[in-house]
């Protein structure tokens, strides 16, 4: 009967809701015990390769290596100073970005989740990195971006604000944070690179932010759209401006 479907259906969404609360309590705990206890510490690569290893088996919510891969090439050719990641969770993604920094690279990594952003921080530490090279906020990304001015101070060789922007925190928060960020400034003028992750593998859900950026064509361009990750290139100072000042 209609009353037996609308039941287990209500059944069905109940016990999806339970796992995936319950998987997401495990998930950090355990990821972290596994990684602690399997790595080498003291060697980035190894804590990757164990995170992924836990990955292949159990339900992780890291990046992985495949978004990894994608993110090392972005990292490679921007060579960022600055780096701002919104959604750290157990460092996966922050180890991968602190690993191929510059040596007077800086990373700003965001966790809402305070037992995550203990567990994470722990996780980078063991990596070898130090708190010299970067820092945890813990809070909601739109409680953080207004306190962040202080981390883009330009130090020798490096310019004003974040030059790579990793966002992977919670895809309806994008656009408030993108918005929030050109309104405190911290996007480097003379460009940044925002990496929008999208785990559904469809872009659709970034639409808002895909159509605030192409309304934008004089700052914004899509650079590289993947199945999962979308980059998005800021670029404040006019080209025009850099062409006269060579002449
Ligand atoms: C998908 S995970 C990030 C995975 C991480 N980038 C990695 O590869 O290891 C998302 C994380 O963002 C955090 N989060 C969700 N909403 C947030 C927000 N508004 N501000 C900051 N962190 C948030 C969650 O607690 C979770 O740990």
């Amino acid at each position: 009967s209609r009353y037996r479907v609308k039941v287990t259906a209500l059944c069905h969404r109940a016990l999806a809701w339970v796992l995936r609360l319950v998987r997401g309590r495990v998930c950090v705990r355990s990821t972290h015990a596994f990684v602690f206890s399997q790595c080498t510490h003291g060697n980035a690569d190894s804590i990757l390769e164990t995170f992924d290893l836990y990955g292949a088996t159990q339900p992780s919510l890291c990046i992985g290596p495949k978004i990894g891969e994608a993110l090392d090439e972005v990292v490679r050719r921007v060579c960022p100073s600055r780096v701002l990641e919104l959604g750290m969770h157990c460092g996966y993604s922050s180890v991968r970005l602190l690993r191929l920094l510059p040596p007077a690279g800086r990373l700003v990594t965001v966790e809402l989740d305070p037992l995550t952003a203990e567990l994470g921080e722990e996780i980078i530490l063991v990596s070898g990195f130090k708190h010299s090279q970067f820092q945890v906020v813990t809070c909601s990304s739109n409680e953080s971006i207004p306190t962040l001015r202080p981390f883009i101070k330009p130090d020798q060789g490096t310019s004003e604000g974040f030059n790579l922007v990793l966002m992977d925190h919670n895809p309806q928060q994008y656009l408030t944070d993108l918005l929030a960020l050109e309104k405190e400034e911290l996007l480097c003028p003379s460009g940044c690179s925002v990496l929008l992750i999208h785990r559904d593998r469809r872009a659709e859900s970034l639409g808002e932010i895909v159509d605030y950026i192409r309304a934008k064509p004089d700052c914004y361009c899509i650079k590289t759209e993947l199945q999962f990750m979308t980059e998005v290139l800021f670029q404040k100072e006019s080209t025009e401006v850099n062409m006269d000042q060579k002449v």
